[in-house]
């Protein structure tokens, strides 16, 4: 539904996107992931025809942004419902005439108008505060009321530009799972900048990793995170300190094999000793995954990984 094919960005002299060619499919959960100034919000810019690109394509539905007269980029705008950081209410409007602006500027009658915003305050829990004005909202709602407002215009796609980023760890998880809800009930593409790993892994099926306008990662949520390569070990700032002595072998445990007490099964079947030397399980987009360095005896190398290859186990020696 979004494809970029080697798009390149400048501001002046300085090339601020280098190269990116990325798919985003239809109802998909995408994160755009970088470290500060590292191109996300105007990649983001770009996919809503905001910014424009030096060359390359970027086609949204197989519409091409870069070739939209103004009209036309008026209507694809339309199909776009975009979130922020602050969440860009007007302050002396009430909750329910922020989330009516959007149809009220497109010439929709006040029925129409009354129906939709009731509707959309109701999914995202807000029924009860039609009148109330922003300052007397917590940081949470008023990026319930945001996202009300974003979705009036039945869009294809939202965008999220570090949208939980002013709000605290527990108002975070519960606007990421309002964005679950609603990528799952309206079949909604979602694409989120952020800088939070956190938000990456609780809520992102695919993600883009940016630095410096290049990308350094491109994969399934679960793939970066269980076997992070070179580049991605960097990002998160990562050091493995495994033992010099013996072999250490490093234990990838993707999704439901997690639980499994293959560790200690291993020890019992092999009636043998071993140190983990550390590991850790994490939640990964409600699946739990994890990975394990175990150190080994040299001597037990050889039967240590053809039991490993005799299962259904993801490893590396280190
Ligand atoms: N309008 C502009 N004119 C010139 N340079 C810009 C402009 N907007 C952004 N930049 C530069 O482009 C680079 C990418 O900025 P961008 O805002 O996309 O990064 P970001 O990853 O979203 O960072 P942050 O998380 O801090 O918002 C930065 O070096 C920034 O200084």
């Amino acid at each position: 539904m979004i494809t970029i094919e080697n798009l390149n960005k400048y501001y002046g002299d300085v090339k601020v996107l280098n190269d990116i060619s990325i798919d985003i499919k239809k109802g998909e959960m995408f994160a755009i992931v970088g470290h500060s100034g590292a191109g996300k919000s105007t990649l983001l810019r770009c996919i809503n025809g905001l910014e424009d690109y030096s060359d390359g394509s970027l086609r949204v539905n197989n519409k091409e942004i870069k070739s939209l007269n103004k009209q036309q980029l008026r209507e694809f705008r339309k199909n776009i419902g975009m979130i922020f950081q602050h969440f860009s209410l007007i302050q002396r409007k009430t909750v329910f005439e922020n989330v009516a602006l959007p149809m009220q500027l497109w010439g929709y009658s006040k029925e129409e108008i009354s129906k939709k915003v009731k509707e959309l305050l109701a999914l995202v829990g807000l029924d009860q505060k039609l009148n109330a004005y922003p300052n007397q909202l917590s940081g949470g709602q008023k990026q319930r009321v945001a996202i009300a407002r974003a979705l009036t215009l039945n869009p294809d796609v939202l965008l999220s530009d570090e949208a939980t980023s002013a709000l605290d760890p527990n108002t975070t998880t519960s606007i990421l799972n309002l964005l679950k809800e609603i990528n799952e009930k309206l079949n909604i593409t979602i694409v989120l900048v952020t800088h939070e790993m956190e938000v990456v892994k609780q809520i992102a099926q695919k993600a883009l990793l940016l630095e410096h306008g290049n990308i350094i990662g491109f994969d399934d949520t679960e793939e970066l995170f269980l076997k992070p390569d070179e580049k991605m070990k960097d990002f998160l700032g990562e050091t493995e300190v495994v033992p010099n002595d013996g072999v250490n072998i490093k234990l990838y445990f993707p999704k439901d094999n997690a639980y499994q007490s293959f560790i200690t099964k291993m020890a019992r079947e092999l009636d043998m000793d071993f140190n983990i030397v550390w590991g850790k399980l994490e939640e990964i987009n409600s699946h739990i995954v994890g990975n394990m360095v175990i150190n080994i005896k040299d001597e037990d190398r050889q039967v240590v990984t053809n039991y490993i290859k005799e299962h259904d186990i993801v490893w590396e020696v280190l």
